[in-house]
């Protein structure tokens, strides 16, 4: 590899970042011969180096210069001797304050000097005094990319190690610090996401100014990965997460084709437990991502706003009878561990779909099933489930079609005449009641043929709770809580959901004001949804560039650290997910309390602040990268200071997010 000057007056080399690094040493060499020390970036010598640390001396005088070099601090190691080399250099961080050779002899003289009440000290004993030791962690190297022109690669380790006075030590310019943060970040699909911020401290040294230098990320980086959002309440983890969604939706659009008719390569589902990317925020004066970006988003809600256009989270529970029954059996189990002997018959009743049923050969099976559907409808109508009729009547009508003297016979029982045929609802289920009650009353019913009972067992448990034994039990009114979730005009908005994601939507499930137990299960089964939907286009060999992003809040809730958990659709994303291009972003408070798993299978960080030390050394012993920021992450708190590790980046950057204000245009992208 050509060295520095052969590197700087290479023609092919002109437009390579590490110019800035030979730009940046030309002029610190000029500055030196010069004797103009003016904006000089340089702050010593190093005294001791190792493969993973080296202690480096500096003075006052050059500290100040840099404008401060405070706990993190990014300086750049080069040779002295640096134009024999390819322009390189290796990267340190500053750790803590180091113990320097004289220290004791200093000590002794200050001390001295107070003793015998001579505060005030002469230049040549302040000369002598202000020198230091810092001890850096060496985070790595800096190179031109062997393989690809224009391209910078930075190594974790050295790849040779000489005597320390060797080196030269500088506080690197903002170029440089942009090329230390941004060169490995790939240069597609690329948003700013804020910009580094060194130190919490905001105070710049007198006539200096504070570093601004934008950080990127990439969302090549996000997509079928999984990135963790760690930090306390109210720190600034939503803002990045809504950052990330809208990076994606402006760095994946794409044009739509008659064969291909994606509008972007990535589609989105966000879980919005809080409502806060569904609806514009007014107290905080911001519009939400699904205001700012209208087309591209699509909003289901369960308990529709005022002021956010949405369709219903919700079911036509009477044209899709399986599944309805399906959320009556999970949000009443989860009500009641124990319900009674009549209501969990009727929870453990396996109802048909109409597909099923269309594919049963049999006649007499395919009306048995249809019973059974009709029965459940007959239940929902008692439980003041409004119906759409002209769906009732596409999926095949009301009418039970039992034979014409069994219905006589019934009827008669009770001093009644049939109507001659089933119509409504309401007279389906009045007939129901009767067959039920004549059923337990009388001689079991028998079919038409007479060589079974009219009713198996799970019609029995279907008329059971239709029409319970006991007076006093409550049958259909126990469900009638639950028509919050039934809308007669809302198709299955998981068919819709999967068809919107997988066109390239983002789908935002406002899931606020919902009960907990309804989040989860609307969380779960769409989730499950998704997968079986990239599996299939996996298996099918049509995966291609079809990525589907996941966000979720509160996520210990759903991926908890309790190793005895079943394995659930939760634990097959973390672990599989990026087989299947399904990538996630979840938050959460507390790393200890997620699964380690998913932990381990993490390629992103984002981490504001923590004031648990048990949490963020958990943190450090999960991610070595955060091992020397402990520290940092206790103390400080300011709300979108984040220290940031994706998946280009080989060290910890702490950035200070940008305040998430929607770009509807592709301005914050490239
Ligand atoms: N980068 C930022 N710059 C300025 N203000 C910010 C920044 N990030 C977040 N905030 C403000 O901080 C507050 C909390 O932000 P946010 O809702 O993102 O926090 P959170 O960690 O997700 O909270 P929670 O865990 O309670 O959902 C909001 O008022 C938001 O406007």
């Amino acid at each position: 590899m050509m060295n520095m000057q052969a590197f700087c007056s290479s023609a092919a080399m002109q437009e390579h970042p590490l110019r800035r690094l030979s730009d940046f040493l030309v002029e610190e060499k000029r500055k030196v011969t010069s004797g103009d020390y003016e904006g000089s970036r340089f702050v010593g010598y190093v005294l001791e180096i190792g493969y993973t640390t080296a202690t480096i001396i500096t003075s006052d005088a050059f500290k100040k210069a840099v404008g401060g070099i405070p706990r993190n601090s990014l300086l750049i190691m080069v040779p002295a001797e640096y134009e024999k080399y390819p322009p390189h250099f290796s990267l340190l961080r500053v750790l803590e304050t180091a113990d320097e050779p004289l220290k004791q002899e200093k000590q002794q003289t200050y001390f001295e000097l107070h003793k015998k009440s001579m505060p005030e000290l002469d230049v040549f004993t302040q000369s002598e005094l202000q020198w230091g030791a810092l001890k850096t962690a060496v985070l790595g190297m800096y190179y031109p990319h062997p393989d690809r022109p224009n391209a910078v690669e930075l190594s974790g380790d050295l790849n040779n190690i000489v005597s320390a006075h060797k080196y030269l030590v500088y506080a690197p310019s903002d170029e440089l610090l942009d090329l230390i943060i941004n060169a490995t970040v790939p240069q597609e699909n690329r948003c700013d996401i804020g910009t580094l911020r060194l130190t919490e401290c905001r105070l710049p040294l007198p006539g200096q100014t504070m570093h601004t230098v934008p950080v990127a990320i990439s969302t090549n980086d996000f997509k079928g990965t999984r990135t963790a959002m760690f930090g306390k309440t109210r720190t600034g983890k939503s803002n990045i997460v809504k950052i990330i969604a809208e990076s994606v939706i402006l760095t994946t659009r794409r044009t739509p084709t008659e064969e291909d008719p994606r509008t972007h390569t990535v589609g989105q589902v966000i879980f919005d437990i809080n409502g806060e990317y569904a609806n514009d925020n007014p107290q905080d004066d911001s519009a939400s991502l699904a205001t700012a970006h209208a087309d591209d988003c699509q909003i289901y809600a369960i308990t529709p706003k005022a002021n956010t256009p949405s369709r219903p989270l919700r079911l036509d529970f009477y044209a899709h009878p399986d599944l309805s029954h399906h959320i009556l059996n999970t949000f009443i189990r989860e009500q009641e561990r124990h319900p009674s002997d009549y209501v969990s018959s009727f929870l453990s009743v396996e109802i048909p779909s109409f597909e099923q049923i269309e594919g049963m050969e049999n006649p007499g099976d395919q009306i048995r099933a249809r019973r059974k559907i009709l029965m459940y409808w007959a239940i929902l109508h008692r439980a003041g489930f409004t119906p759409n009729m002209e769906t009732i009547r596409e999926l095949g009508g009301v009418n039970p079609r039992f034979a014409r003297r069994t219905r006589t016979a019934v009827y008669q029982s009770v001093d009644q005449t049939p109507p001659p045929s089933i119509s409504t609802l309401e007279e389906l289920a009045h007939e129901f009641e009767l067959f039920a009650q004549q059923d337990r009353e009388g001689d079991r019913l028998r079919s038409t043929s007479g060589d079974h009972n009219l009713f198996d067992s799970d019609d029995e448990a279907l008329l059971g709770f239709l029409a319970p034994r006991s007076r006093s039990a409550s049958g259909p009114r126990k469900i009638q809580r639950y028509r919050i979730y039934h809308d007669p005009n809302a198709t299955n908005f998981v068919t819709e959901i999967i068809r919107l994601v997988v066109q390239g939507q983002t789908v935002i499930l406002d899931l606020s004001n919902a009960h907990p137990e309804v989040m989860n299960y609307f969380s779960r089964w769409l989730s499950e949804e998704i997968f079986a939907h990239q599996v299939d286009l996996f298996s099918s060999n049509a995966l291609n560039d079809h990525y589907i992003q996941l966000y979720f809040e509160e996520a210990h809730n759903l991926f908890p650290a309790d190793e005895q958990k079943i394995v659930d659709i939760y634990s097959r994303i973390a672990k599989e997910g990026a087989k299947y291009h399904l990538g996630m972003v979840y938050s959460t408070q507390s790393p200890s309390t997620i699964s380690r798993d998913l932990l381990a299978q993490t390629e992103n960080f984002f981490v504001t602040h923590i004031s648990s030390r048990p949490e963020v050394t958990k943190l450090a012993n999960l991610n070595v990268a955060y091992e020397d920021l402990i520290e940092d992450i206790l103390q400080t708190k300011t709300q979108g200071y984040v220290r940031m590790l994706t998946r280009s980046h080989r060290f910890v950057i702490p950035v200070q997010a940008n305040k998430f204000t929607p770009q509807p245009s592709s301005r914050r992208c490239a």
